[in-house]
């Protein structure tokens, strides 16, 4: 790849699994009672007809991975599972009263255990915590439910307990095997312990096992990241998240340390990495779905793309779309469709709130109509590669025509009159892409780092 777009593209860039993206959420325009009405207009108008999702994040880790950007407690302390879980029962009972109000019972089509570990979490206690959840709801005809694993704490039991309560999907977290760059993350992990997690899953009769990579960590060189793949192509995952290390040591929490900026591969080195390990995915047979993601042709995540039903939230990609998506838990994101909303991003003072008897939410975002035109257009190049605007919304993006036209003339997209497609050189770039149209930040551009970078 021509070296001069790298260096043009590779600018902060969000990940656009929201839109407004987080930083430019405006929180003065928000309240706890606009929430909660957006959430029962969602219920009323989507919950019958297509279900909702619900996330719930597990945040205790045993060992902190320091490359790790995801919102995490780090300890060895199990007493904390039963209260944890109990505080998120209870957060449940908060939403549960708004379908209530509705006359309404929730119809629960996905549902996702991140972390953080779930399978920090002992079998018993999971089990606890879902057929409490279950016996509220009703379970849709065709659900999806998946987990994310760690492989060093993953047991047997873990695995079936799960798949007992209807979980078809699991992903763990693998990142890569080399020793140098597992060590520089605090991050042990024999692929013997992979191997095991993957074949017992299929034993036990999961439809979907994915491993999740990331290319450019500290000391990352094709030849360790050519192993890696390799190695990950011996287990044949039914899918794979082949994410690009992002680096955020300035956000709260997350403890990215252990490791110097020198020894992160940059610029052209660190995309060689990513089309180099495409390439090789590609040759042995998996499709690049959206932006990060790889699966077989038989895996729901390629099925969905080929049929336009890819969707991307906070979680990522999923084959399936619902309106209302909860997020229960430290930290996790909902998305009423019309307004996004944050919980507490501590333990503590998530606890603390729901103790309180109140929604533990401490920020969101009021989609306006605009939010809600942007959104639809960003989620398309993310989802479908192409989009289209009708004459009325096009007054919105004439502003945008000049950077539109710049992205054509660098071979990223084809530009019509009333749309575009992504090139297949434009695909490394759809986060470049999609910020064209990020209306916000292109009011605001951001004075200090928000987001990592996009190569
Ligand atoms: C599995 C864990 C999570 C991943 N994303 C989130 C979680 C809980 C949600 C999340 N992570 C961040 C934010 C930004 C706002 C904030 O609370 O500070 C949110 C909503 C922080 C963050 N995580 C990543 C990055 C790059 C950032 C900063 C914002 C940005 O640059 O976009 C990286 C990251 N997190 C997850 C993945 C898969 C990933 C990188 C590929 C999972
Ligand atoms: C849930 C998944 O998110 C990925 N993940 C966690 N932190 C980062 C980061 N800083 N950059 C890229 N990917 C990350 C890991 O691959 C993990 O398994
Ligand atoms: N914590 C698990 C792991 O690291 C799941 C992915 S990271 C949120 O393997
Ligand atoms: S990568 Fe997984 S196990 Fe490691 S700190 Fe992050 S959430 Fe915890």
């Amino acid at each position: 790849m021509n070296r001069l777009l790298i260096s043009k593209y590779n600018v902060q860039g969000p990940r656009y699994t929201s839109y407004p993206t987080v930083p430019y959420w405006e929180e003065s325009l928000f309240s706890d009672r606009q929430w909660q009405e957006t959430v029962a207009r969602s219920i009323g108008e989507s919950n019958e007809k297509e279900g909702i999702s619900l996330y719930i994040h597990l945040p205790f880790c045993e060992q902190l991975c320091t490359f790790c950007a995801c919102h995490k407690r780090i300890t060895k302390q199990h007493r904390f599972e039963r209260p944890y879980i109990e505080t998120v029962l209870k957060e449940w009972q908060l939403y549960l009263e708004l379908f209530r109000e509705n006359n309404q019972k929730p119809l629960l089509k996905e549902l996702h255990l991140g972390g953080g570990t779930p399978t920090f979490f002992s079998p018993d206690n999971l089990r606890f915590l879902l057929e409490e959840l279950f016996s509220t709801v009703t379970i849709s005809e065709h659900p999806e439910f998946s987990f994310e694993g760690h492989p060093n704490n993953t047991t047997y039991e873990h695995l079936q307990t799960l798949f007992d309560l209807g979980f078809t999907r699991v992903s763990f977290g693998v990142q890569d095997y080399d020793p140098v760059i597992q060590q520089a993350i605090n991050r042990i992990q024999p692929f013997e312990q992979v191997e095991r997690v993957t074949n017992q899953a299929r034993e036990i009769g999961y439809k979907s096992v994915s491993h999740d990579l990331v290319f450019g960590l500290p000391f990352h060189t094709w030849e360790k990241m050519e192993q890696t793949i390799r190695k990950t192509l011996a287990l044949q995952p039914d899918r794979l998240a082949f994410y690009s290390y992002a680096h955020v040591p300035w956000i709260k929490g997350v403890g990215q340390r252990g490791f110097s900026e020198s020894d992160l591969p940059k610029g052209a080195e660190k995309r060689t990495l990513y089309e180099n390990g495409k390439l090789l995915l590609e040759e042995l047979g998996y499709f690049e779905i959206g932006m990060d993601h790889f699966a077989l042709k038989h895996d729901d995540l390629y099925l969905s793309m080929q049929e336009n039903r890819l969707h991307r939230n906070f979680m990522g990609y999923t084959s399936g779309k619902t309106q209302l998506m909860i997020g229960l838990g430290m930290s996790a994101i909902s998305d009423s469709w019309y307004a996004f909303a944050q919980n507490e991003k501590s333990v503590e003072d998530y606890q603390f709130r729901v103790e309180q008897g109140e929604l533990p939410v401490f920020r969101g975002h009021l989609l306006t109509g605009e939010d809600l035109i942007v959104r639809q257009q960003i989620l398309n190049i993310m989802c479908r590669l192409e989009t289209s605007w009708n004459r009325e919304d096009a007054r919105l993006f004439e502003t945008i025509r000049d950077q539109l036209h710049e992205l054509q003339q660098d071979g990223l997209i084809e530009l019509s009159e009333d749309g575009l497609t992504v090139t297949e050189n434009g695909r490394a770039f759809i986060r470049n892409i999609a910020m064209a149209f990020d209306k916000r930040m292109l009011e605001r551009c951001p004075e200090t780092q928000l987001f990592s970078s996009v190569v």
